[in-house]
């Protein structure tokens, strides 16, 4: 029998890699996916949104897979789950969409049967699932991370954005599944540019954590991956050369992409014409692209209980329909 418990959960996005720092820096970025996750007599799903239409409606669906993961780790039983999710975090674009899948899931799931499991459990199985640990982190600890992976333990430093840091992503029309993007990418690098990346990620770290803005462009550059990468998104070449000359404080591609992330000082004059620049240029190479100002988030998943004291007794759709509006 059910008992009517139920939670929801906010999980931001996330942007992965920022630049050199590949699998190991994250940010999490205000753009969002709300779960509500309830004990049921019968599983169901209620998926809300243009990004969910595609996303299975049954006991294969990732969320219901992840939370029945943290169910067999707290050893209790929840075997029947009513899903309900709303995400405004495009699928298979480099935002991380499947890593706010899974810490959502995770969280919502843990919080669902009284929190058992630490924050710090929930990372390390949710980097067991997504391979890296930059977007889960991102999502489940919000700010920036700096994180590392052994196989079975990820290590991680939280680092408060700096006040000034903005965003401004550039959203291709077509989808590039991370899979195909990790399978471009050599089997090894030369010294020469491990040195590269390895100095750019620790100065970009340290920029970031004492508020260095001015250096970004320099430290964001990278060897490892978006090379390789670039062939697989047109115009990005190009864009990555030429922004800082149009406002931007630095660029790279945002995860595995396909989407591009500038970032920019809030008080940059001229950041109507950086997004003219991005927007133009990725239509040069026949890219259609959205683009969205973000801000860096600074917390992660967060869950509460929907019946408790009366507290958030409104209908997921009311509450989805008062965050997305404000
Ligand atoms: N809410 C969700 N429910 C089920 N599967 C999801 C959900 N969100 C993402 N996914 C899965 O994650 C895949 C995208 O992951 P990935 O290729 O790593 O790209 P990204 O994480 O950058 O969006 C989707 O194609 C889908 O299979
Ligand atoms: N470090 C990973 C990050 C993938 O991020 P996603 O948002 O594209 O899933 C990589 O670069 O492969």
């Amino acid at each position: 029998m059910s008992n009517g418990r139920k939670v929801r959960v906010k999980v931001p996005a996330s942007t992965a890699n920022l630049g050199p720092g590949f699998d190991t820096l994250g940010m999490a970025l205000s753009l969002y996916a709300w779960i509500e996750m309830g004990e049921a007599e019968q599983t169901g799903f209620h998926l809300y949104g243009d990004e969910m239409k595609d996303v299975p409606r049954d006991k294969s669906n990732l969320i219901y897979k992840v939370a029945q993961m943290v169910f067999d780790e707290a050893g209790v039983s929840v075997p029947e789950l009513e899903i309900s999710m709303y995400s405004e975090i495009p699928l298979t674009r480099g935002l991380g969409s499947s890593a706010s899948a899974i810490i959502g899931g995770m969280v919502a799931a843990n919080a669902l049967i009284g929190s058992p499991l630490s924050n710090e459990r929930i990372f390390d199985m949710a980097t067991a699932l997504e391979k890296h640990p930059d977007n889960v982190g991102a999502s489940l600890f919000g700010g920036i991370i700096c994180a590392a992976w052994d196989g079975s333990h990820a290590d991680v430093i939280r680092i408060e954005p700096p006040e000034d840091l903005e965003a401004l992503v550039v959203i291709p029309e077509f989808e590039l599944a991370t899979s195909k993007a990790r399978e471009v990418l050599p089997s090894s690098l030369t010294v020469a540019d491990a040195v590269y990346n390895i100095s750019r990620s620790s100065l970009l770290t340290g920029a970031l954590a004492s508020g260095r803005l001015d250096l970004i462009g320099a430290a964001m550059r990278d060897r490892l991956h978006q090379p390789y990468r670039s062939a697989l998104v047109p115009g990005m070449e190009a864009v990555l050369a030429e922004a800082t000359q149009h406002g931007a404080l630095g660029i790279a591609l945002s995860g595995a992409g396909p989407t591009l992330i500038a970032f920019v000082d809030r008080s940059e004059s001229r950041k109507g014409e950086l997004e003219a620049f991005l927007t133009e240029t990725m239509r040069n190479h026949g890219i259609e692209a959205q683009t969205k100002w973000l801000q860096p988030c600074r917390t992660g998943a967060l869950a509460e209980s929907v019946n408790e004291n009366g507290m958030q007794n409104q209908s997921f759709l009311d509450m989805i329909k008062g965050e997305v509006r404000s």
